[in-house]
């Protein structure tokens, strides 16, 4: 008999359904440390919300454990790669608790806006001040939106209809469809902020996300706005957000979740003037537990029983035969995917794809799917890999179109992509030498042999005598070492591009001081796997 470890509080609903399925539930939510362990390994499975921190020391030796299935969204609980590298299978339940997060969302903006909480607390003390409370009103207040996924959309829509002006700030939402849905957007933080009378954060917690809003932003916002974050602890930094909060420069913020669960004593957001606390609440709804814990019951009960594989944040349902022949193609497809979302500007609408030669026809699907994997990425909640990229990038309105061309041109085989965005399109083709050796053969309009791994320096200049002398002295002085270079030119002369494949991340003065040349227009840093790194999902 399966045996299934609940390691966090589960409604009744999810756990009877694995009864009633025939597996041996093992209901003992609030264990810790050595005691959880011996839990998870004797578990073939365990289920979870975000309290338990399954770092890397849980998966170390799994025992029998093969799957965690997360009854919720967020899974920056669990080690995911530690997980993966187990054989370990996540999956998570996204959409189960949207609304339950949304409209919490909605009462901590009218919580702080009417003052409830303190209003409440002073009357139960004995007082009566209705001079003290004074609100304000939030229609034809401006709210920024930061992450119109599933969440940041349902608050977007009520929001609207509390007749709010609705500013959206999304990589994947184009200002068109944004304007269908009746918000406006923003290039950038910087230029959203300074408009807003709320600001919501609705976005994953992952390196680009953490600390978001810090005391720089805070200090782009109007004195009177007001700051929320129901999305993850440390997207807003805590210490930069009740420092601004005792000084008056924000006049008031709702959290509901924080870097350190349970709070601890010395948060600094604990003493802060005009802020609302929750414990992390947005998806204490008894319909988002019951949706959630049924969801996650159910994915379990399907893995453990009939072997299958369904919301997995970290594995592609690919026949591993099949894989083993394409990986290269596969791994040059993400890298590209990785390479356009990192120097294409502005919200990706769509992405082409030819394949000509001998890749015409050749498994394009799944080259597909790991090249939209690597161009979303870096952005998207839920792990990305081959088998829910295109269903994700649909949602996102982005449209993934492929052709191919049986045609040879100067290589035998060859991945052309073309991604748009409002702003304009960006073009990247690769191809593989000697079979295995990924490279990069054409940026925009240029050819070029260019290496796809590591720290990438991308600049765009006038083909002049002694500019690339120039970049590789400042790199010299920067102390940053220059593993490999290319340069391509359509004449002698006329408008280039170069790549610097470097063996670190540049400082920012190194890139500055490339900027400040008169003949260079433009820097992009591309950070990209290093040689031979295989995806979780492809590994
Ligand atoms: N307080 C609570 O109880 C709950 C909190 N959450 C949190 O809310 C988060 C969002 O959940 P969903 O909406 O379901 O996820 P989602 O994946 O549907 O939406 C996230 C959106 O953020 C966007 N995004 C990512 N990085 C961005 C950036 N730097 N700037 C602007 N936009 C960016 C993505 O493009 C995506 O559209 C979860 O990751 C979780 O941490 C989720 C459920 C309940
Ligand atoms: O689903 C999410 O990401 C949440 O933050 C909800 O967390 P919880 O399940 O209530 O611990």
């Amino acid at each position: 008999m399966s045996r299934v470890l609940i390691a966090d509080k589960l409604e009744t609903a999810g756990i009877e359904l694995l009864a009633a399925a025939g597996v041996e539930v093992d209901n003992r939510p609030g264990l810790k440390g050595d005691e959880l362990k011996a839990a998870i390994r004797a578990a073939d499975a365990v289920i979870c919300r975000s309290q338990p921190k399954l770092t890397a020391e849980f998966f170390d030796e799994p025992g029998k454990c093969r799957a965690v299935a997360r009854a919720g969204v967020g899974v920056d609980n669990i080690d995911v790669p530690a997980a993966t590298r187990k054989g370990v299978v996540v999956m998570n339940t996204p959409g189960g608790n949207t609304v339950s997060a949304a409209e919490h969302t909605i009462a901590l903006l009218l919580a702080l806006a009417r003052r409830i909480p303190v209003a409440d607390a002073t009357m139960k003390a004995g007082g009566w001040d209705r001079n003290k409370f004074v609100g304000t009103e939030v229609a034809g207040k401006t709210l920024g939106v930061v992450g119109l996924g599933r969440i940041g959309r349902e608050v977007a829509r009520r929001a609207k209809a509390m007749d709010m002006r609705v500013i959206a700030l999304d990589p994947f939402v184009t200002a068109a469809k944004a304007a269908e849905l009746g918000y406006e957007t923003a290039a950038n933080l910087d230029e959203m902020l300074p408009k807003v009378d709320f600001l919501t954060l609705h976005v994953p917690l992952g390196q680009d996300t953490k600390s978001l809003i810090g005391a720089r932003e805070l200090g782009l916002m109007k004195k009177t706005a007001r700051v929320l974050n129901v999305a993850r602890g440390g997207i807003v930094d805590e210490a930069a957000l009740a420092a601004a909060l005792a000084a008056g420069t924000i006049a008031g913020a709702g959290v509901d979740v924080f870097t350190a669960e349970p709070i601890v004593a010395d948060n600094p957001l604990l003493k802060a003037p005009n802020i609302v606390l929750t414990p992390h609440l947005g998806a204490s709804t008894l319909e988002a537990q019951e949706n959630v814990a049924i969801e996650a019951a159910q994915l379990i009960a399907d893995f453990l029983l009939k072997g299958q594989v369904a919301n997995a944040v970290n594995m592609a349902a690919v026949n591993p035969a099949e894989l083993a022949q394409v990986r290269p193609y596969v791994d040059l497809a993400r890298r590209l995917g990785l390479l356009q979302a990192q120097i294409a500007q502005g919200a990706v609408r769509k992405a082409s794809l030819t394949y000509r030669g001998e890749l015409a026809g050749q498994k394009t699907r799944l080259l597909t799917a790991a090249f939209t994997a690597g161009l979303l990425e870096y952005r998207l909640s839920d792990g990305v890999n081959l088998v829910n990229a295109e269903l994700l990038a649909r949602e996102r309105g982005i449209e993934i179109a492929e052709s191919s061309s049986p045609k040879k041109g100067d290589f035998a085989a060859l991945l052309h992509t073309e991604v748009e965005t409002e702003q304009g399109t960006t073009v990247a083709a690769g191809t593989l030498f000697g079979d295995q050796y990924v490279r990069l053969v054409q940026l925009g309009p240029f050819r070029m042999e260019g290496y796809l791994d590591g720290v990438l320096l991308v600049f765009r200049h006038r083909d002049v005598p002694g500019l690339i002398g120039f970049v590789g002295t400042i790199f010299g002085t920067h102390k940053v070492n220059i593993a490999q270079m290319t340069v391509g030119r359509q004449a002698p002369g006329g408008e280039a591009i170069g790549i610097l494949n470097l063996d670190g991340p540049p400082p920012e003065q190194a890139i500055a001081e490339v900027k400040a040349h008169p003949q260079i227009s433009a820097v992009t840093v591309v950070k990209l796997p290093a040689a031979g790194e295989l995806p979780t999902w492809l590994g």
